[in-house]
């Protein structure tokens, strides 16, 4: 990452999301693969459903003995027989007789439709029948739904609770997808204290390691939250060692500007293997990614201030995520909304304004909440998006276009 000038945003995504590499896929139980791509193209090997059935609780019947049936001339049949869901007998239908059937049994050889339970009299032994179903009606096919060979699911689909129940219904108990992507998120500072414990003076509660875990398990990823870390560089470093045996990704927060305790870029500038630099961008200007460790474990390292380090994870580690996850696209998409309010930007530097974002009759649109202070969690609570200024643009309009990341959207 070069020093002597501000890389792009674009830049600095490009140069984290081109060097990792999607995980490796293996075989996962269904639930585990939730929400992951696919890692294969998956076939149906069976027909769905597998035999004939019956879509209502009623009597298996002969259409040809049931046509005339009305509530002045009803027919009476004979019940020779019940089929229930799950019973494994086979009944052959002869003429002039019904057999009892429930949804979802299969329908006995010969019976051409399906009389529910509401035209009848209900009988056990004989039935009643005061209306005519259509021949076939309430007969599910074999092989209606899905046939044996049927591509069920590209490679690379989404895996939502629909495709899972698909493939849980074809007999698939597993499923090839990349694991969850490992984050282990450790936040650096004298000053922290963990939420629950005493506070002096001096120190406040260390939110960062919550909120970044928190985003890292919305993305997808499995988040370990070690939480505070020394400020000692001893001690940073073999906290570090400690956890990358669990880390397909490490991400901190705070220690990467320019004061005197900064363990984190102290620490890993002298790796050379994690650099350090500044990104044109309000908040999160100061950032670092690098490789450390004999795996060479992903390492990006976040500014300290709350808003700088959430809007820093939103804008790279997200990507990085979705890319270890095989997840397209890696960057959350913009969607375009009225401002409804004017404000200013600094200049050279993309803005990321905290905003209310909404759709109304009129279409999308958005509003600026809060301050522009980095230390302003207060105000990024009551924000569900993010208003993405151009470097280049120094004051935005009420009433104009703005380009907006909407936060917490699946995408
Ligand atoms: N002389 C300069 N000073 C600073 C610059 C600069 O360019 N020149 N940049 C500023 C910017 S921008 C940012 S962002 C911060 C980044 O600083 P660090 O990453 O080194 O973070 P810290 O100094 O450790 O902390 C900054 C701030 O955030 C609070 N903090 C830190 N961790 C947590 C946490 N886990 N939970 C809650 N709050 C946290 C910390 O107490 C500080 O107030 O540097 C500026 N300075
Ligand atoms: O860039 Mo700092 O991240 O503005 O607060």
């Amino acid at each position: 990452m070069p020093t002597d000038r501000l890389s792009t945003v674009d830049e600095h995504v490009e140069r984290i999301v081109e060097s990792l590499v999607p995980l490796h896929p293996y075989d996962q139980p269904l639930l585990e693969a939730l929400g992951l791509p696919v890692c294969e193209s998956i076939s149906a090997p069976m027909d769905l459903p597998s035999f004939d059935n019956s879509a209502m609780d009623g009597y298996a019947v002969y259409y040809d003995d049931v046509v005339s049936a009305s509530l002045d001339h009803p027919v009476h049949l004979p019940v020779v027989g019940e089929m229930a869901a799950g019973q494994t007998k086979h009944i052959a239908l002869s003429p002039g007789t019904a057999v009892r059937i429930m949804t979802g049994a299969p329908v006995p050889q010969g019976s051409d439709a399906i009389v529910p339970i509401e035209w009848t009299d209900g009988g056990i032994a004989s039935v009643r029948i005061t209306q005519a179903p259509q021949r076939d009606q309430h007969v599910r096919h074999r092989g209606e739904d899905v046939q044996t060979g049927d591509v069920l699911l590209e490679d690379g689909s989404i895996l939502g609770p629909r495709q899972l129940g698909l493939l849980a219904s074809v007999g698939r108990s597993q499923v090839r997808s990349r694991p969850r992507p490992r984050v282990v998120i450790m936040s650096t500072g004298a000053e922290l204290r963990e939420p629950g414990t005493a506070l002096g003076h001096d120190s406040i509660y260390d939110a960062n390691s919550y909120m970044l875990a928190a985003a890292a398990r919305s993305a997808g990823a499995i988040a370990y939250r070690v939480g505070i870390v020394s400020d000692d560089p001893g001690e940073f470093g073999d906290a570090l060692s400690d956890q990358l045996v669990r880390a397909d990704l490490v991400v901190t927060s705070g220690g990467v500007s320019k004061g005197a305790y900064d363990v984190v870029k102290e620490v890993l500038s002298e790796l050379g293997t994690v650099s350090f630099g500044e990104v044109a961008m309000q908040p999160g200007k100061p950032q670092g990614f690098g490789f450390v460790g004999e795996d060479a474990t992903p390492i990006i390292t976040l500014p300290g201030n709350p808003v700088s380090s959430y809007v820093s994870f939103e804008v790279f580690v997200l990507p990085a995520l979705r890319r270890m996850m095989g997840r397209l696209p890696y960057r959350r998409p913009m969607v375009r909304a009225l401002c409804s309010q004017g404000f200013s930007s600094a200049p050279d530097r993309e803005q990321y304004v905290r905003a209310q974002f909404g759709i109304d009759g009129k279409g999308a649109h958005v509003t600026p909440v809060g301050g522009h202070g980095s230390h302003l969690l207060g105000d990024l609570s009551e924000a569900n998006a993010l208003i993405v200024v151009p470097a280049a643009v120094t004051s935005v309009q009420g009433g104009s276009q703005v380009q907006v990341l909407v936060l917490d959207r699946d995408f």
